[in-house]
């Protein structure tokens, strides 16, 4: 018989104090490592055989842009199809692996990513542009979800757990809970460990073997994800590393007669092409896929004149501004009720000329967007905010090797504005004036999106009213619109945000498995 970790209640990964100069220190030890280990090659993984290409995504720091991070194999459609067949054996022996010991492979990974939380955040710092706090945050998530997704798996397997049957005489009836079979796990580059992390092991704990294709942004520290899979001894096969082109390899997967579901979590553009092509049927297809799809938001916060206005404006800038805006979550909007705008403006700009621009190893509050594509676009941005409102802070480009971009807020913006309604994933916020609260609410309404938001005020009614109307799968009341912890605001979105699967909820495990009713009678 096997032996186990004893499994403790779930609780969520404290977050590290870079107030303390022990701690200080023990973040600059860990880039100083990782600075050792740059610019090193990293094989694809199919079925446990590395495979080197010629093809190879090079990442790059976005902060020093002559810094190489590593250099990647990419995948075509021919490793994509080994890949496949790979997933489809190994599902036959990995779908019969009992849920606890599929559990026991996530409980051992949170382990060891814990003892090298600095590790994990140092790389993720230098491949994607955050600053310690928003990296340590990331690898605390990332923990999380091994933690939570192995304890629900744990509580799903025991039958009847979920849904206690009704019981009649004559009959032994049961309902579980089984895999589906090969999955395509998509993730963003922007939680490049924890999204990726809580995708790929969902899935993988609920029995499922699957195509990892991580971020072209973002691959070093999703292999470093994959590699603490491999070293806990998770069987090969289960998850196959291939890093390639979403284009190429993701429209080959999507339309695959055997991929019998995708998790994707991205933009909007993706996400819909993803379901479109998921939804034709390929010859010899005997299902309907499963499409998971987590997309984009035009997050915002409400504040109206009874509200603490020195905490509102505290979380407009946070909520806009961590990580440089490049999160779904972002608050890029504020709808400020006109008795107060100016005040909440005056303080909002006030709190942004303080984030400094600069490398995200000096931990700068605000470090680089992602990469040149995203830079221009969101250049591009600013210049379209010029016409569509006032520039009260920012406005271009920062200095620096990397791509620095000022932290830009826009005032006066109206609601249809292109600032108001597209998401930008960059640090820009536009401010706009609303007659009174309701119209501050129907314009927070007035978009496609529908992910998350914030209410700031002090109106009981008020806020009772906004708990109903405000349109979004994460509303939060006086508090910024993001940081969403795992088992304790389950996140996911409304509208055109996704399928509000609500990733580190109670009820995400559901999405990778199909419940099966047995009747027999007694
Ligand atoms: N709702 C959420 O939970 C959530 C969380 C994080 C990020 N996001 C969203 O993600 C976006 C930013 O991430 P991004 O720039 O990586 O998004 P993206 O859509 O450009 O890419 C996401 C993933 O899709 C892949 N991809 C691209 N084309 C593909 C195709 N044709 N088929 C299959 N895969 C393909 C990419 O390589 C990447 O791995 C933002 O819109 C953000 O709001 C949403
Ligand atoms: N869950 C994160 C956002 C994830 C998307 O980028 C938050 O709540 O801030």
């Amino acid at each position: 018989m096997k032996t186990f970790t004893e499994v403790k209640p779930y609780a969520n990964e404290p977050f590290t104090n870079f107030a303390l100069e022990e701690n200080k220190k023990a973040m600059q030890a860990a880039i100083a490592k990782v600075k050792t280990e740059l610019g090193r090659h990293y094989p694809l993984t199919i079925g446990g055989e590395k495979i080197e290409t010629e093809a190879k995504i090079t990442s790059i720091n976005p902060g020093n842009v002559d810094e190489v991070v590593g250099y990647v194999s990419k995948a075509d459609q021919k490793l994509a199809e080994q890949a496949m067949q790979a997933a489809l054996a190994t599902f036959e022996t990995w779908k019969k692996v009992p849920a606890r010991e599929r559990a026991e492979y996530l409980f051992k990974a949170a382990k060891l990513m814990r003892e090298r939380k600095h590790e994990f955040s140092a790389l993720m710092m230098l491949e994607s542009g955050k600053n310690y706090v928003e990296a340590d945050v990331d690898t605390a998530e990332a923990i999380d979800f091994l933690e939570f997704y192995g304890r629900e798996m744990i509580r799903l397997s025991q039958v009847n757990e979920t849904q206690p049957l009704t019981r009649i005489p004559g009959e032994d009836n049961n309902i579980s809970y089984i895999p589906l079979g090969v999955g395509v796990i998509i993730p963003p580059w922007n939680f490049p460990l924890a999204i990726c992390a809580g995708m790929t092991t969902a899935a993988v704990v609920s029995g499922n073997t699957v195509l990892l294709k991580p971020a072209s942004t973002t691959p070093v520290i999703a292999h470093k994800f994959f590699a603490l899979m491999e070293e806990v001894g998770l069987p090969a096969g289960v998850i196959n590393f291939i890093p390639g082109s979403g284009a190429e390899v993701g429209d080959y997967l999507t339309t695959h007669p055997k991929t019998r579901f995708i998790s994707f979590t991205g933009s909007k553009e993706v996400g819909l092409r993803i379901n479109k092509l998921a939804a034709d049927t390929a010859p010899g297809q005997i299902w309907i896929k499963r499409v998971i799809a987590e997309m984009g938001g035009k997050d915002g916060i409400v504040v109206d004149e009874t509200a603490d206005l020195e905490a509102a404006a505290t979380a407009i800038v946070a909520s806009a501004f961590g990580f440089q805006g490049q999160k779904c979550s972002a608050g890029s909007r504020a709808i400020i009720v006109e008795s107060v705008y100016d005040q909440v403006a005056e303080r909002v700009v006030e709190l942004t000329k303080q984030l400094q621009v600069g490398p995200q190893e000096q931990n700068f509050a605000a470090g680089p967007v992602i990469d040149k594509t995203s830079y221009e676009r969101i250049l591009e941005y600013i210049e379209v905010g010029k016409q569509e409102g006032t520039l009260l802070v920012g406005g271009g480009k920062a200095e620096g090797n990397g791509y620095y971009i000022q932290p830009t807020v826009f005032g006066e913006a109206g609601g249809k504005a292109r600032i108001m309604q597209e998401e930008i994933f960059g640090p820009v916020l536009a401010l706009a004036k609303a007659k009174d609260w309701k119209e501050a609410i129907a314009m927070y309404n007035d978009t496609e999106f529908g992910l998350t938001g914030s209410y700031f005020s002090t109106d009981e009614d008020r806020i009772a009213e906004a708990l109903e109307t405000v349109h979004c799968g994460n509303l939060y009341i006086n508090r910024k619109c993001t940081g969403a912890l795992v088992g304790v605001h389950p996140f996911g979105g409304f509208n055109m945000s996704g399928t509000d699967s609500k990733a580190g909820g109670y009820d995400y495990l559901l999405l990778f498995t199909q419940a099966k009713l047995t009747s027999r009678k007694i």
